[in-house]
């Protein structure tokens, strides 16, 4: 698989739907072919937009637009007490810093913004703990310039502290956007849980969610958006937080969950991922119960082949390879052994005899699935699948970049939490 700065090759960088015409209508420009089932899809994508911002719209308060009327791109803010561990978490999962590096993080003085450029464009904004912005004598901040294109508020708290300050912030916090901005989801990541045992860190995401949702009641606010995860920068409990927060960016998630179910089905995989490959966050999966132990191994399995283009390059098969191949005893061109011939890896767990399975959808995203244990006798037939998957995959995400203004996002996300 080509390394993820040299990924595209082979990949038509024309979108998937649009071809030329086979013959030029008369006093008019190219004229865009649409299948009748991409068609189907901008339609009910068109469809769900306009019931979001409908939605939307009974819900914000008087004088303020339904949606917030944003250019950009959505947003994810970190936010918590001093030393809580927000710019650890940015640079390891957006910048892989090595975990044991953050030790040597200065303390965040001012806002830092990230911009990031994936499968889907996003900002991350780290916040100085030190600084509240609900309750600084010294200075007013904007609040539509910080919450307007928000994607989700990440907020962090020490679980290795005491966190009683950080939960009374956070109430406050949720308390203040509740009143202008509701539809905001506000993801707690109960954070630093290295080291405690189980029981322990149920103990305290216990204590947590009663102390908020206590203050949130007596404060007369009922469901609002909040949702919790225990998190670690050294272990793989934060990339699967993400990927949860990410998730909800995501407009028609239930489509690609939906793809991926079936392709599971079909293929006979235990589980499959669409992975965001620069960060290892995976933004689909398919609907068999969470499992954090795939989720890892296939996360690990990225990394391995990220490693390997990097050091041998990309994913060119050399031609004696190639002539390899195609001799007896197939004697047959390599485009009809496999069915991708620019990207595709497998490779056999030693364990249990389950081959791991890897294809490169485009430059960001990888599909990664685990499959069943004597089924890589069945590859060509799970090659010929994944192959319509993948351009379906590819097509979805055409459809939803071109029509997705960032206002649209936030509204989906605010809405539907993205799903179907
Ligand atoms: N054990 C453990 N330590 C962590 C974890 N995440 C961060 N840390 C440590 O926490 C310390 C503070 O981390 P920072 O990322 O600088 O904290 P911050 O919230 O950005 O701090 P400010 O910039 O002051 O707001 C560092 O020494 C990190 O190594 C974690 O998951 N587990």
């Amino acid at each position: 698989m080509p390394s993820t700065s040299k990924r595209n090759g082979g990949v038509d960088s024309r979108p998937a739907h649009s071809v030329e015409p086979q013959t030029p209508p008369p006093r008019r420009g190219l004229v865009r072919w649409i299948s009748p089932a991409v068609l189907n899809l901008e339609r009910v994508y068109e469809q769900n937009r306009q019931r979001v911002q409908k939605k939307d719209g009974g819900k914000a308060p008087a004088g303020q637009s339904p949606v917030p009327q944003t250019k950009g791109k959505p947003r994810l803010l970190l936010m918590g007490q001093r030393r809580s561990g927000k710019s650890s978490i940015s640079s390891v999962v957006f910048h892989k810093l090595p975990p044991q590096e953050t030790l040597f993080l200065e303390s965040t003085a001012r806002i830092q913004k990230d911009s990031l450029n994936s499968f889907m464009d996003f900002q991350v904004w780290d916040f100085p703990g030190q600084i509240d912005i609900f309750d600084n004598p010294n200075f007013t901040f904007d609040m539509d310039a910080i919450f307007g294109e928000i994607g989700a508020l990440i907020w962090v708290i020490d679980a290795q502290d005491d966190y009683l300050e950080a939960v009374a912030r956070l109430n406050n916090t949720i308390l203040h956007l509740q009143r202008g901005y509701p539809h905001i989801n506000i993801e707690v990541f109960i954070h630093k849980v290295d080291g405690l045992s189980d029981d322990y860190k149920l103990d305290i995401q216990r204590d947590v969610t009663i102390r908020i949702q206590d203050e949130l009641s007596d404060q007369g606010v009922e469901n609002a958006p909040v949702n919790f995860h225990l998190t670690s920068i050294y272990n793989h409990s934060i990339f699967e937080a993400f990927s949860k927060v990410i998730q909800k960016l995501i407009p028609r998630l239930g489509q690609l969950e939906a793809m991926l179910t079936n392709l599971c089905r079909t293929c006979r995989f235990e589980k499959a991922y669409l992975f965001d490959v620069n960060t290892k966050i995976y933004i689909a999966t398919d609907n068999t119960p969470e499992d954090m132990a795939s989720y890892e191994i296939c996360s690990d399995y990225v990394d391995v082949i990220i490693d390997f283009t990097e050091v041998y390059g990309s994913w060119k098969r050399p031609d004696e390879w190639r002539d390899k191949v195609e001799a007896a005893p197939w004697k047959q061109g390599i485009e009809s052994q496999i069915a991708c011939e620019w990207a595709e890896s497998g490779m056999v767990l030693a364990d249990q005899q389950r081959p791991i399975m890897l294809r490169e959808v485009d430059r960001f995203l990888a599909l990664v699935a685990i499959m069943k244990e004597g089924s890589y006798d069945k590859m060509p037939q799970v090659n010929m699948n994944v192959d319509v998957v993948v351009k379906g995959l590819i097509e979805f995400f055409e459809i939803t970049k071109t029509k997705a203004t960032p206002g649209v996002v936030v509204g989906a996300l605010a809405g539907d939490g993205g799903g179907e």
